[in-house]
Formats: C-alpha cells, sequence, structure tokens
C-alpha cells in the first residue's frame, strides 16, 4: 500500500471523525475539511480575555488540522496611529480617532477575507465587536457578502478580581504603554474601559437573534449558545466549555530507558533498563519533593510507563490512547532494519514524516487524532504528571507550544528528562529537568536532504 493512504474503512471511523471528512493525500498535505470558511468574531469589553481566548483557540484549532489564524485590531489600530494612545483615543465623542478605529476594523476584515480566500479556513477576529452596528457590518461582509460562517464569542466578566488579573498580567505591559509607568498604565486602562462601556452592548437575544454566539460568563461560570451550526461551532463551544486560567502545573515525561531502547528497537512493549528503573526511583523523589497539590498521573498502558511510576505517590490513570505510535509492520525493527527491509518506506517517513502512517500502523497525524481526548481532558484539569512516549509526548508539546505539524515529529522529548509547562499570560513557560541517570539518545534528527 502506498504511504499515508488510508487503510481500511474501519481503520477509518475508528480513528475518529476527522477522518470521515478530510483525508491525508500521500504527499502530505492535510485537505481542507472545513466546508465553509469561518470568521469567529470576539466581541467584549478590554481586559475580559479575548486575546487569551483568541489565541488558545487558535493554536487547538490548528493543532486538531484546522487552517486559523488570529487578526488583532489592536495590532492595526498601533500600526495607522502613533498619536498618544492614552484613553482620550479611545472617548465616544473622538470623532477623528473613530474614524481612524473604523477604518482599521475594515482594513483588518479585508486582511480576513483575503487570508480566507487563500486557503485560510478559521479566521478569529479579535477585537472589541461591542456595538450592534459593527457587528452588523461585520456580517454584511462575512456573510452576505462573501458567504462564509459567522460565530460570535462574547466574553463577559464582572468578577473584579479576574479583571484586575488580567490588566495586571498583560494590558501594563501593553505596547501601548510602553512609555508609562504602572500606576499611570493601570488608571488610564481603567479609564478606556469606561469609554468602551458608555457605548456597549451586549449580544441580544431579541435584537440579534439571528447571528450564531456564544456567551461565556467569568471565564466559565456560565456558557450561553445561541444557533451553533456545523461541527466547526459545536467544537469550538465545547472546548471553549472545558478551558479554564486556575494556575496549574503540566508535567511530561517518556518512560525510563526502556530494554528496547537499549537495542535501538521501536514500539513492542518491553521491562525498563536497570538505568530506566533507576529513573523511575528518582522521578518518584524528585515528584515527592515538589509537593504539588493535587497531582494526578496519567500513564499509557504499557509496561514501561507503568514501571516508572511504580512509587509515584499520587492516584494514577491508564490511558491507551497515551500508547506510542503504532509502527505497524516496523514494530521491534531497528531504524537500520527498517531502511534495509523496506526503503521505499524508510525513505517516504523522511520525505514527510508527520502525515507518513506506518503500513498496518499510524501516522504521527493519526496520534493528534487520538489524543484529542486526552488534551481536552487535561484543559479540564489541575496538576498532572503525564508519562508517555517519545512520538506522543511530540504531539502534546506541539499543542501547548503551538508547533507546527512539520516540526511537531522533530521535537525533542530526550530520556530521563521531565518537561514542566507553566501556563503563563498567552503562552506556556518550558522548563526541561534532567535527572542525572545517563540514558541512550533515541531522536533521529531530520535528514539535511531527503535520501
Ligand atoms: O517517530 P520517531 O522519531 O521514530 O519516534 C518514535 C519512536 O520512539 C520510540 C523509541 O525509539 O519511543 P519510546 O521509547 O518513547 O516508546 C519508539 O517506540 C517509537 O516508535
Amino acid at each position: 500500500m502506498a504511504t499515508g493512504e488510508k487503510q481500511s474503512s474501519d481503520n477509518m471511523i475508528s480513528l475518529g471523525w476527522k477522518f470521515l471528512n478530510k483525508e491525508t493525500f500521500g504527499n502530505g498535505e492535510r485537505a481542507n475539511y472545513v466546508n465553509s470558511p469561518h470568521v469567529i468574531a470576539m466581541v467584549g469589553l478590554p481586559a475580559r480575555g479575548k486575546t487569551y481566548i483568541s489565541k488558545k483557540l487558535s493554536r487547538y484549532l490548528n493543532w486538531i488540522g484546522i487552517n486559523t489564524k488570529v487578526f488583532n485590531l489592536g495590532e492595526y489600530r498601533r500600526h495607522a496611529t502613533d498619536a498618544y494612545r492614552s484613553h482620550e483615543f479611545f472617548r465616544p465623542d473622538n470623532e477623528e480617532a473613530m474614524a481612524i478605529r473604523q477604518h482599521c476594523a475594515e482594513l483588518a476584515l479585508e486582511d480576513v477575507c483575503n487570508w480566507l480566500e487563500n486557503g485560510g479556513e478559521v479566521a478569529v477576529f479579535d477585537a472589541t465587536n461591542s456595538t450592534r452596528d459593527r457587528r452588523q457590518m461585520i456580517r454584511e461582509i462575512v456573510v452576505k457578502k462573501m458567504g462564509y460562517k459567522l460565530f460570535f464569542v462574547e466574553s463577559i466578566c464582572d468578577d473584579p478580581s479576574i479583571i484586575e488579573q488580567n490588566i495586571m498580567e498583560v494590558k501594563v505591559s501593553s505596547p501601548d504603554y510602553r512609555n508609562m509607568n504602572m500606576d499611570e498604565a493601570l488608571s488610564d486602562f481603567r479609564l478606556r474601559i469606561e469609554h468602551y462601556q458608555e457605548r456597549y452592548e451586549p449580544l441580544s437575544e431579541e435584537l440579534e437573534k439571528d447571528l450564531s454566539y456564544m456567551k461565556i460568563y467569568n471565564t466559565g461560570e456560565k456558557v450561553v449558545v445561541h444557533k451553533h451550526e456545523g461541527h466547526i461551532q459545536s467544537r469550538i463551544v465545547y472546548y471553549l466549555m472545558n478551558i479554564h486560567i486556575t494556575p496549574r502545573t503540566i508535567y511530561l515525561t517518556r518512560h525510563g530507558e526502556s530494554e528496547h531502547n537499549l537495542q535501538g528497537l521501536i514500539g513492542g512493549d518491553s521491562n525498563l533498563s536497570d538505568r530506566g528503573r533507576r529513573y523511575a526511583q528518582a522521578l518518584a523523589k524528585y515528584i515527592d519533593e515538589q509537593q504539588i497539590e493535587g497531582l494526578r498521573v496519567w500513564t499509557s498502558w504499557l509496561k514501561r510507563t507503568i514501571q516508572t511510576v511504580a512509587d509515584v505517590n499520587a492516584p494514577q490513570e491508564r490511558w491507551k490512547a497515551l500508547n506510542e505510535i503504532d509502527a505497524g509492520i516496523c514494530e521491534e525493527m531497528t531504524y537500520e532494519d527498517i531502511q534495509q527491509r523496506f526503503p521505499e518506506e524508510f525513505k517516504a517517513r523522511d520525505q514527510n514524516k508527520f502525515a507518513y502512517r506506518y503500513p498496518r500502523g499510524e501516522s504521527y497525524e493519526d496520534l493528534v487524532v487520538r489524543l484529542e481526548p486526552v488534551m481536552m481532558e487535561l484543559e479540564r484539569q489541575g496538576n498532572v504528571l503525564v508519562v508517555s512516549h517519545q512520538a506522543v509526548l511530540r504531539c502534546v508539546l506541539a499543542y501547548f507550544l503551538d508547533k507546527s505539524a512539520d516540526e511537531l515529529p522533530y521535537l525533542k522529548v530526550p530520556l530521563h528528562t521531565i518537561i514542566k509547562l507553566t501556563p503563563v499570560a498567552y503562552g506556556c513557560k518550558v522548563e526541561h529537568i534532567m535527572l542525572p541517570i545517563h540514558a541512550v539518545d533515541t531522536h533521529r534528527a531530520k535528514p539535511e536532504v531527503s535520501v
């Protein structure tokens, strides 16, 4: 069977809905499976987490293979005018500024449409879009003129502590306040919010009943969904209902070195080596020392991950979805064996590692599909230690670090190393903690020129 082809309809269905809508071609392109381009337009006062939601949603959609891009109106405004960006600029009676703001919105929407016309699938329009007039204008362009789908996501927040936290985390360090001290920036930003408040019209079930939208209250305390259409919008709603902003840490590690790792064999279900067992003890000690509140431990079903957490003192769960990539006919072979016995397969994998599917096995793209429920559950959880495998953890890391499908299969996930991820502002802080037990290196770098 040629590489990258679908194998059987049974297999397709078991891999998930995505393959019912989408195909991976031998050339590795991820074909469009979003029937009609989508615009997701944010709504809400400043400091309500719109940019956070936009970026996070875009990262998720790109990870599951939907080509998504954020268009932030603030960037257009900063580009258009170097005028002093004090709150005065945002007064509703400042006519000159209002004209500039309107012009910027038009420019941004033009870029949104151009991008969607050229292969983009979902554009997230990150702006306040806080009046019915503005939303009407978006609808005219996006739906009536271009024929795209439009979904509004409104973030409503009346909890002063969440607003304050947002201002402190991201607003006072915004380029708008480059030359201001923190107190000045804070009070200026509060006045800016007041100006928006004067004209703010939340999405209205009576007056905007034809629109598709969701409203998120206080970062998920309550969610209202109105007239959502189709699977993309359903997935967006489901995803946004699952995320939270409570601080937490995610620890990722591969199992300790295995007997197969020592021999350079891929896949299989071997035991830990002596050094692997020492890593397991060192990991348990490290985790114990950290005193991580409410920690949960997730492993795959394979012996090497289960043995790695044998002494970790925390509730444990096994996920089959965390099992290593299935190398099909190449299971328990070395890379050299594969190159010798299946040279065409070996070459094809080097040419497009993400899309390449081992005969009777899986591709990295398949892994992303099977990992999606794991990531969704991870979003819902607090502190978690995930103990899995090289290929699987590359997919997990790509999700958190916003890495492309090309970079993903080559991310470095060395043995005997804990990768600590702490969510910060709009991204993730990454720390590598190498425990001092030597292990073999199983990373195979991308060949310079394809052979
Ligand atoms: O995709 P590549 O780079 O081949 O890496 C995946 C391989 O990593 C290995 C080790 O070679 O993972 P692990 O030891 O974490 O289970 C193999 O089992 C797996 O096939």
